[in-house]
């Protein structure tokens, strides 16, 4: 008996689009020979989740991540292959399914803005037929986990950003599900909001054994959140591990940025060049190797302002992509 809450076997999706030509007459023609072409934005994937993982899906700006978190939760068909999530196949759309996933999209708010927090919450107890006493308590108990006692009774539409987003895991919470699918969660948040946030996302997991899947840009969501990694690109995997393995993997180096001096020469210091713009540059250095670079760096006049820092996350996965997946 497997304890695998998701299971991706094959999974792909096709988009099909169609170029539209300029001008009247590129709109006729197209009209009457559409010139479509297929965008695979998901390609056979393969993964699966135990029960309690908090996975990062990650990857660059159109990499399959949204595709991939609708298919998982049932409003897009695959092309191909298919997922298992909580025992189920999500596109059947079943109730015990629906019941048992929450969706928080940071872009896409799920709430009606004329009504109240509380009002919305009401019309999830009665859809989802929750149990008066375990309604009553799981609102008190996350509201002042999120710290948003006192916003229940506004109407949506004059809350903050940040509160919505909150008022938002509250429902989805609510439903007491058992996985958590998050898109985005802490976009657009301030750093205040997005703390709160990172540490009730992580509360869930560690301490009500909710099983997380995140697709976030924001380093610090991820590292704070996710023990697991599968980074995606183009469609495909093309890492999947601990997020500590992912780190000591690239942990044997460290970074040094500077300014260049006017006498900056690259091909000097024999060190691989990370980042760099007109007048700054990072380089990766092996940790033995930094105490020699900087002093050459130093003597020779090469630049100034030197800061050492550690492998980043964002950095990692910079690197990841830079080797041409
Ligand atoms: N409805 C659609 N019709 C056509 N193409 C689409 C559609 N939705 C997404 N795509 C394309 O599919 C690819 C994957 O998009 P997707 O939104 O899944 O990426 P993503 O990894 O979530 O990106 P981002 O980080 O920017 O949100 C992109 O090339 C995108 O343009």
């Amino acid at each position: 008996m497997t304890n695998n809450i998701i299971e991706v076997h094959n999974l792909s999706k096709n988009y099909q689009v169609t170029n539209r030509s300029n001008g009247t007459l590129g709109a006729i023609k197209s009209l009457f020979k559409p010139d479509k072409r297929v965008i695979r934005a998901v390609k056979s994937l393969e993964f699966s989740i135990s029960a309690g993982e908090s996975v990062g899906f990650i990857g660059q700006n159109g990499a399959g991540k949204t595709t991939t978190i609708k298919m998982l939760t049932g409003t897009l068909f695959p092309s191909s292959g298919y997922s298992v999530v909580n025992g189920f196949d999500p596109i059947e759309r079943k109730k015990e399914f629906k019941k048992s996933i929450a969706v928080v999209m940071g872009n896409r708010s799920q709430l009606f803005p004329d009504l109240t927090p509380r009002d919305y919450l009401q019309l999830l107890k009665s859809i989802y037929e929750i149990d008066g006493k375990v309604f009553e308590s799981t609102v008190a108990r996350i509201a002042k986990l999120l710290k948003i006692e006192n916003k229940l009774d506004v109407q949506t539409r004059k809350l903050s950003l940040g509160e919505r987003m909150k008022v938002e895991f509250l429902a989805g919470v609510v439903i007491q599900p058992k996985i958590l699918f998050l898109d985005e969660p802490t976009i657009g948040l301030d750093v205040i909001a997005k703390r709160d946030i990172r540490k009730f996302i992580v509360q869930l997991n560690r301490e009500e054994g909710i099983t997380i899947f995140l697709t976030s840009h924001d380093m610090e969501d991820i590292s704070t959140i996710c023990n697991r990694l599968i980074i995606v690109n183009k469609g495909s995997i093309i890492w999947d591990g601990e997020t500590d393995k992912l780190l000591n993997k690239f942990g044997r180096d460290k970074y040094i940025s500077f300014t260049k001096s006017e006498f900056f020469e690259i091909s000097k210091i024999n060190q691989k060049v990370v980042d760099q713009d007109q007048a700054t540059i990072t380089i990766k250095v092996p940790k033995n190797e930094v105490d020699k670079t900087l002093s050459y760096l130093n003597k020779e006049q090469e630049g100034s302002n030197f800061k050492i820092h550690n492998l980043k996350l964002d950095d990692v996965i910079f690197e990841l992509f830079s080797k041409g997946y």
